[in-house]
């Protein structure tokens, strides 16, 4: 239940539909571990393609590895359609500039599932810290936590190229959401350096430590991602997103103030701002944060499928949240080249496939 609605929703997500590879066993056991509602009426397909031909249902939420993503969209939409994608999109800028043009030639919505963008921190901070802290001039941005543990498979999706296994395209996806969000969607904003490190120890080069710096005319940002390096705290990845107590990952330093975001930023719930000058200071004279909560409901991922169901509910045909989706899937491109990053020629050679 905690994944489908939540008190305040203006809408009531139902899971009425899914497609899975395996026994319908396995999916009613998913269910129950998941709180599902009324999962015994929830639909149980083994072939994805009679479930967007036949199934009743309104959007339907991708969530394979991301290789798959660019053919799944191209097939959802082309039954009509509405699509919720995960993260990264597609495997690159051009796949989904394609997509968008077939959704919208179908009638259909499509967004990105990029849900951090939609939880109340950071609307607050999009609608009314922002447009207060003067100009933002330097950004740093990490999203690093230790998913690669000594015992994980090279058959894992976080290992095998095959299945998109990198650092850039998992978490960095989120790490240059925060810029482009800091950056208020500059469009002058380009990739002037990127260099990546592979996972040590592994036998394929999947990409971990990864730097990029990205430059505008006016602003600097520097981002960085690792899935084997702890980054700003160090127990795992969910226990941590429950912490009460985290280092900053996101520092957004503008003209009139700093913001800092704490880990994990993909679910941000407090804003730690300096303003700077006299205005807050602690009694030795430094200045102060002013921490500013705005926690999130349940787990959060509702907030972005609100979205798209007030776009459906109002017939509107839309690829929600385009220009973002296509920046960061291009600023990706650029990092992945500029730092050797390979999956194999169809993809490297970042044309639809
Ligand atoms: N927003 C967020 O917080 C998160 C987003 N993600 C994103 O979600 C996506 C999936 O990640 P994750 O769940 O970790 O991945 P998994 O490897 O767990 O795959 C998810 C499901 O996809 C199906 N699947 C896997 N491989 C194939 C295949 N080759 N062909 C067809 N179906 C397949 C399987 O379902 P079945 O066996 O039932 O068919 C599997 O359970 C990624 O794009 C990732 O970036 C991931 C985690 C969190
Ligand atoms: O989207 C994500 O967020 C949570 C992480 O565990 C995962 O690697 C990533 O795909």
């Amino acid at each position: 239940q905690d994944l489908l609605g939540r008190q305040s929703s203006q809408f009531d997500h139902q899971l009425v539909a899914i497609s899975t590879r395996g026994t319908k066993e396995r999916a009613q056991n998913w269910f129950a571990e998941n709180k599902i509602p009324n999962s015994e009426n929830v639909a149980i397909y083994n072939s994805w393609e009679t479930m967007l031909e036949q199934g009743d249902f309104d959007i339907v939420y991708i969530s394979t590895p991301h290789p798959l993503h660019y053919e799944e969209i191209i097939k959802a939409v082309s039954c009509k359609r509405n699509v919720l994608v995960e993260k990264p999109a597609t495997m690159n800028a051009a796949q989904f500039r394609h997509c968008s043009k077939l959704a919208a030639e179908n009638q259909v919505v499509l967004m990105e599932a990029m849900w951090t963008r939609y939880l109340p921190a950071t609307q607050y901070l999009k609608d009314h810290l922002l447009p207060r802290i003067g100009t933002v001039r330097r950004v740093f941005s990490d999203f690093s936590f230790p998913i690669v543990s000594p015992d994980l498979p090279n058959d894992s999706r976080f290992l095998d190229k095959a299945a998109g296994a990198g650092s850039l395209l998992d978490q960095g996806v989120y790490a240059l959401t925060w810029v482009d969000i800091a950056l208020n969607g500059t469009s002058d904003t380009k990739v002037v350096h990127a260099n990546s490190q592979s996972v040590p120890g592994r036998p394929s080069e999947v990409d971990d430590i990864n730097t990029i710096v990205l430059a505008t005319t006016a602003a600097t940002a520097i981002v960085s991602t690792s899935m084997t390096l702890p980054g700003s705290s160090k127990p795992a990845f969910y226990v941590r997103l429950g912490a009460k107590k985290a280092a900053p990952a996101v520092r957004i330093e503008a003209t009139e103030a700093s913001v800092a975001i704490p880990f994990p930023c993909i679910r941000p719930e407090e804003l730690h701002v300096q303003w700077y000058g006299d205005k807050l200071l602690n009694e030795d004279g430094t200045e102060k944060d002013e921490i500013i909560k705005k926690p999130a409901e349940g787990w959060g991922i509702w907030y972005q499928a609100d979205v798209i169901a007030k776009a459906v509910f109002e017939k509107r045909v839309d690829t929600i949240g385009l220009s973002e989706s296509l920046r960061i899937l291009e600023w990706m491109d650029n990092a992945r080249q500029m730092a050797g990053i390979k999956y194999g020629t169809k993809l490297d050679e970042m044309k639809e496939v």
